[in-house]
This record gives structure tokens, sequence and C-alpha cells, in this order.
């Protein structure tokens, strides 16, 4: 398990400041980003991975900088970045050239572990049975499912996910939401989600981090996911139809220093 130090990050471009000095730390949990369209989320994660490079602050993974692109970081995308036409198991091996090179992944010189390691990837997402099917042939869900593969085939320490069910329908997005939460849980890494959809993220997550217009709104556990968080995250427009009234008579602190107490609504996952 890795421990991920996000410190004063700010991302501007131009005069939009997309990551308003964000900070937080994490720590053997599945934390769930939300916040709407333009809040931040990807260009956060962007620069958690290194693909973005941050106007200020830092990213650090157990102590040490995360600059520029990490064999410790394993991504996976909302539009599943995969090589249609060869087979799921090609694409999870792919994820070995994270480590070994690219010409060694061009010429197929992976390892023994390597090709171990993806077909045991592809049975953690309940794929192995369509291990040689070609990925163009393969539902949305399940070219999600490969992804997840080909980022655990990297055998990372953090794992990031933005937006990776995005295009799902519902039953798919909670299918492939469950491999990527047991993914996480047996190769014990660090894993930060970035979400829009409420009710999933209260599901799955073990933490919640709203950002909105580039700031750090809350950072709380899942009693403390309150409707009313959720509100001013969105502005009372997603929540309809997720928030019970339950009474919880909890005096849970949030997590953001803001000293504030969870209210009586929770969202229901
Ligand atoms: N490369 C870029 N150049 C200029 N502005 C950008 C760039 N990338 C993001 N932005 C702006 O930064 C802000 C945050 O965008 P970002 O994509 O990080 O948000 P998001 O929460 O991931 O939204 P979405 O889910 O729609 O991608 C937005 O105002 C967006 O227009």
């Amino acid at each position: 398990m890795s421990t991920l130090r996000v410190e004063n990050l700010t991302k501007e471009y131009g005069d939009v400041t997309a990551v308003d000095d964000v900070s937080f730390e994490i720590e053997d949990e599945f934390v769930v980003l939300l916040g709407e369209s333009g809040a931040g989320k990807s260009t956060l994660l962007r620069c958690v991975n290194g693909l973005t490079e941050p106007t200020s602050g830092g990213v650090y993974l157990d102590g040490e900088s995360l600059a520029g692109s990490q064999p410790e970081v394993g991504m996976i995308f909302q539009q599943h970045n995969l090589v249609d036409g060869v087979s799921a198991y090609l694409n999870a091996l792919n994820g070995s050239l994270e480590r070994s090179g690219f010409l060694e992944s061009l010429f197929q010189w992976q390892s023994r572990e390597d090709k171990k390691r993806a077909l045991e990837a592809l049975e953690t997402v309940g794929l192995l049975d369509e291990a040689h099917q070609r990925v163009s042939q393969m539902s949305g869900g399940q070219q999600q499912r490969v992804g997840i593969a080909r980022a655990l085939v990297q055998d990372p320490s953090l794992l990031l996910a933005d937006e990776p069910v995005a295009s799902l329908d519902p039953a798919s997005a909670e299918t492939v939401m469950e491999y990527l939460k047991k993914a996480a849980g047996l190769h014990e890494v660090t894993a930060l989600v970035s979400l829009h959809q409420v009710n999933i993220a209260a599901h799955f997550g073990d933490r919640f981090i709203g950002l909105r217009d580039g700031q750090l709104l809350f950072d709380c556990g899942p009693d403390e996911l309150t409707a009313e968080r959720i509100d001013r995250l969105y502005g009372n427009v997603e929540t309809v139809g997720l928030a019970e009234t339950t009474r919880t008579g909890g005096d849970s602190e949030s997590r953001d220093g803001t000293g504030e107490q969870a209210d009586d609504r929770r969202v229901q996952a």
C-alpha cells in the first residue's frame, strides 16, 4: 500500500484556475473524486500521473515527488485507450510496457512473469475465458475491464481512474466498479477514482473528495457524505431522488478541517 500526498496543488490554464490550492493525503483507501463537469477532476488526476505539469504545488508517492510519467501509477481512462484489433490478453499484456519498455513490448518479449500477470489480471476482472477475444468484439463494460487488467499488469502502487464508467449503462457501470474495487483490494493499491454518478460513488467509495471550481469542498468518509454536501457540490441538481432523509444522530467530524458537523441526511448507495 502506498501513500499519495497532494500538496497545495494548483493548475492554471491562462485565466482559468482548473485546480486551486488542493491538498490531501490518501493511504490504503478507495477514494472517489466527485464534482460536476469542469470542477477540475481530470486536471487533478492528470497532475498526479504526470500527464500535466502543475503550476505550483506537488504530488508525492511515499514521500517521493511524482513528476513526469511514473510506472508506479496505473491509469484507467474513460475511453479505454485499448488497441481494438487485438485480443484482451495482448491489451492486458501491454500494461507491462510501462515497466519494461517499448521494444520489449513491440516484439512481445515480455517475460513469462508478465504473461502470467496478464492472465491473472484478466481473471481478476472476470475475463479469463474471453482472453483471446478481440477487444473490438467486446461490450463497453468488458472493454473497460480489460483497461483495468492492463493497469494491473503494470503492477502499480497507485491506481487512478478518470470517469471509468461515464459511458456505460447503469448495470455495466456497477459491474465495472465492482471489479475495479475488487482489483484495488486484491492488489493492495491505493485508488483515486473520479466519478460524477453520486449513487455509484456512494456505493463504492471508502472516502470522498469533493471538488468545486477547482477547490476542495469536502473530504469525508461514507457517513459524512450527506445530501447537503452533495447539493453544495452540484447546486441541488444531481441529488434529486438520491438522498433519503435519515436521522443519524451522529456527531462525526469532517476531515477537511472545518469541524463541520455531518447533517442528518445521507446519500443512500
Ligand atoms: N488543456 C486545457 N486548456 C485550457 N483549459 C483547460 C484545459 N483542460 C481543462 N481546462 C479547463 O479547466 C477546468 C477544469 O477542467 P477538467 O477537465 O479538469 O474538469 P473535470 O471536472 O474533469 O470535468 P469533465 O468531467 O467535464 O472533464 C475547466 O474549466 C476546463 O475548461
